[in-house]
């Protein structure tokens, strides 16, 4: 036991999230740790968001993103926010600055208890997605899936939040696309030499769309940020919305807002613990807190 850290087990609008306290050690979560974790029930998630010690002056933490096949993510949008409330609740702050592998992400949570995430500036060059073949024009790339005159799915907008993502845009509804089969094979395509997480979105107004999404390295999810926001940008870049769009994924609606001051994309949505526990971060053995069990926020 004396190796163990706390954890909780927490969502983001149903996006399964293993919050992990590495602070204090100098070890990570390992991926075999994280793919037996995955492969129990009680444990199983999306996303292990693992905090560490802060790595740089001003930051609060530094936290590595975990997809639940063991490997590493640069952006974590609903993994964010469930850490913002874990840290909130232990320190009674606010505000954290958080360092991952893609850049510093500022967080606040509000009065009401939604939780607003800096998710940084877009990138749409295709080096930076990225692509494997040159495209100027990352709006709409030539990609397709089913027959070839006739494909179920086409011409994706691609762009990166730290991490790829490629939106399919369709007239109708997001729930008549098979994900679970194309998602793979797009996950997968050569064209995406990092894999890509592949979402489905149709545009409701303006100011609203409907999303789902095949995380690369996790599968189809409830809900994923990082797509939330890479669908909310290349929606205004493709003159479908405005720069403020409500996201509604399976898991519920996210605010996003691509701020016209600086281009950086601000992510708002809620994010709840469910249990917590005690973890070995190298074999994934894992023990629930007795005590653990009600709702509402707390902390690790
Ligand atoms: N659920 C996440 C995205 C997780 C990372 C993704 N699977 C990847 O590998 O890029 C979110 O809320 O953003």
């Amino acid at each position: 036991m004396a190796d163990r850290v706390q954890f909780a087990r927490m969502n983001g609008l149903g996006n399964k999230i293993l919050v992990i306290d590495m602070r204090g050690r100098k070890d990570r979560v390992t991926p075999e740790a994280a793919i037996m974790l995955n492969a129990d029930p009680a444990t199983r998630f999306d996303q292990i968001m693992a905090i560490h010690d802060p790595k740089a002056a001003g930051t609060d933490a530094w936290i590595d993103i975990i997809n639940s096949d063991g490997s590493m993510a640069q952006a974590c949008g609903n993994g964010t926010r469930c850490v913002v409330q874990a840290l909130a609740a232990e320190t009674g702050k606010k505000a954290f600055l958080f360092h991952t592998v893609a850049g510093l992400l500022e967080t606040r949570e509000h009065d009401d208890g939604m939780i607003s995430v800096d998710m940084g500036i877009p990138r749409f060059d295709w080096k930076d997605i990225p692509l494997a073949e040159e495209f100027h024009d990352t709006r709409r790339i030539e990609l397709q899936i089913g027959p070839i005159d006739d494909p179920v799915l086409h011409s994706p907008s691609v762009a990166s939040m730290g991490n790829p993502h490629a939106i399919f845009w369709v007239e109708d509804d997001v729930w008549s696309y098979e994900l679970e089969r194309f998602g793979p094979l797009l996950e997968n395509h050569p064209i995406f030499p990092e894999r890509a997480n592949i979402s489905i979105a149709h545009v409701r107004s303006r100011n609203e769309m409907d999303l789902r999404t095949w995380e690369r390295g996790a599968g189809l999810t409830l809900a994923c940020g990082s797509a939330a926001c890479a669908a909310a940008v290349s929606g205004a870049r493709t003159g479908r919305t405005d720069r403020t769009v409500t996201v509604n994924v399976p898991g519920g609606p996210l605010v996003i807002e691509w701020r016209e001051s600086d281009d950086h994309v601000i992510m708002t949505g809620p994010a709840e613990w469910e249990w917590s526990g005690t973890l070995d971060p190298a074999t994934g053995a894992f023990q629930r807190d007795e005590t653990s069990g009600e709702t509402g926020a707390r902390a690790l």
